[in-house]
């Protein structure tokens, strides 16, 4: 791997409920490259999205913790102080939201709060930062930006948004992006356009991205590298075209067929029977042993580690050699 821009170790999010304590995250780790994409994937409840909030410490304080290490262009963000969390946040790292109305505020234009981003993280003039904020707007494709510059949030298009929304989170020239599901809101052509455009920048802008999403052909089009999670841990990571093609774990494979069978967002998938698993009341041995076709009596007793094999796949299964 090149130059390494998020090392991830044994990252662990609890949460405290009326249940009791549970463990959204659990051991995750990643290795993300400068300029190198990674597909998170996993049905809903799996613990993408708070993997990514912890990545930014985006979490209810009180009411969370983590621990790990989280170490983005080599320092720890775990150990961040407040005023250094507000520079990181939006600063080296930014995130891009499935709804762009969670990252603008309505009474602001969209020009003036991605001047405001680019004063605050790279402090510059207002002059220079209209004019770049102008750029970024130009850069991600809006037509007639000059004009879309004083725009609310509002006058503008779905489409439209996320591409601005990109542009804000493009402002502080990050060199981590987080895209949460960016563009399972838009309709499909503009999906196509979006996912693109984001590919574009990435490679141009030599980012590495964390993108998440339920879509296995949006995974594969985008990722250099996919991670697969149940249940709070990654079971499978490796290469985007090996784990795709021939999956490790019997749960990629699942997503991998359910994908083939045309599930869409929404539908069930019929190729993994059953739920996955309470977060508060855990089987004792793996999370997806009672809906596996591959389960033998070691899965509903042990926890399988997460094993590192050829071309760096690492599998947390102890039947994938009999799925591959
Ligand atoms: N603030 C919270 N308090 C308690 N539990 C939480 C909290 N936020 C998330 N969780 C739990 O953590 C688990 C992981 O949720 P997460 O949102 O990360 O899943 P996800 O894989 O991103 O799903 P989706 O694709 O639906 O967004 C879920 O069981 C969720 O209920």
């Amino acid at each position: 791997m090149n130059t390494p821009v998020l090392n991830v170790r044994d990252l662990v999010v609890e949460f405290k409920t009326e249940d009791g304590a549970v463990t959204a995250v659990n051991k995750v780790g990643i290795q993300l490259g400068q300029g190198e994409v990674l597909g998170l994937i996993g049905e809903s409840g799996s613990g993408k999205s708070v993997t990514l909030r912890a990545l930014l410490r985006l979490l209810p304080e009180r009411k969370s913790s983590i621990s790990g290490i989280v170490e983005v262009d080599g320092r720890n963000v775990l150990e961040m102080s407040d005023k250094e969390l507000r520079a990181y946040r939006g600063g080296e790292t930014s995130m891009i939201f499935q709804e762009p109305a969670t990252a603008f505020d309505p009474v602001y234009t969209v020009g003036f709060q991605i001047s405001e981003s680019i004063r605050n993280h790279l402090g510059a003039s207002r002059a220079e930062a209209r004019a770049r904020a102008l750029e970024l707007l130009k850069l991600v494709g809006i037509p007639s930006p000059e004009t879309r510059l004083d725009n609310y949030p509002h006058e503008m298009s779905g489409g439209m948004r996320q591409r601005a929304m990109i542009a804000l989170a493009l402002a502080s020239s990050p060199k981590l992006l987080l895209a949460d599901e960016p563009t399972t809101a838009l309709d499909a052509t503009v999906q196509i356009q979006v996912i693109l455009l984001l590919r574009e920048l990435q490679r141009d802008l030599r980012m590495g991205v964390i993108f998440v999403t339920h879509d296995i052909g949006v995974a594969a089009e985008i990722s250099d590298q996919v991670a697969v999670m149940y249940a709070g841990r990654i079971v499978e990571n490796g290469k985007a075209r090996d784990v795709l093609k021939t999956p490790h774990h019997p749960y990629t494979e699942g997503l991998l067929s359910s994908t083939v069978h045309g599930a869409k967002k929404g539908e069930t998938i019929d190729a993994i029977p059953g739920m996955p698993p309470n977060l508060a009341d855990m089987p004792p041995g793996c999370a997806f042993a009672p809906r596996c076709r591959y389960a033998t009596e070691i899965c509903h007793q042990e926890k399988p580690e997460l094993e590192t094999g050829a071309n760096g796949r690492r599998v947390a299964c102890f039947h994938a050699l009999e799925v591959a």
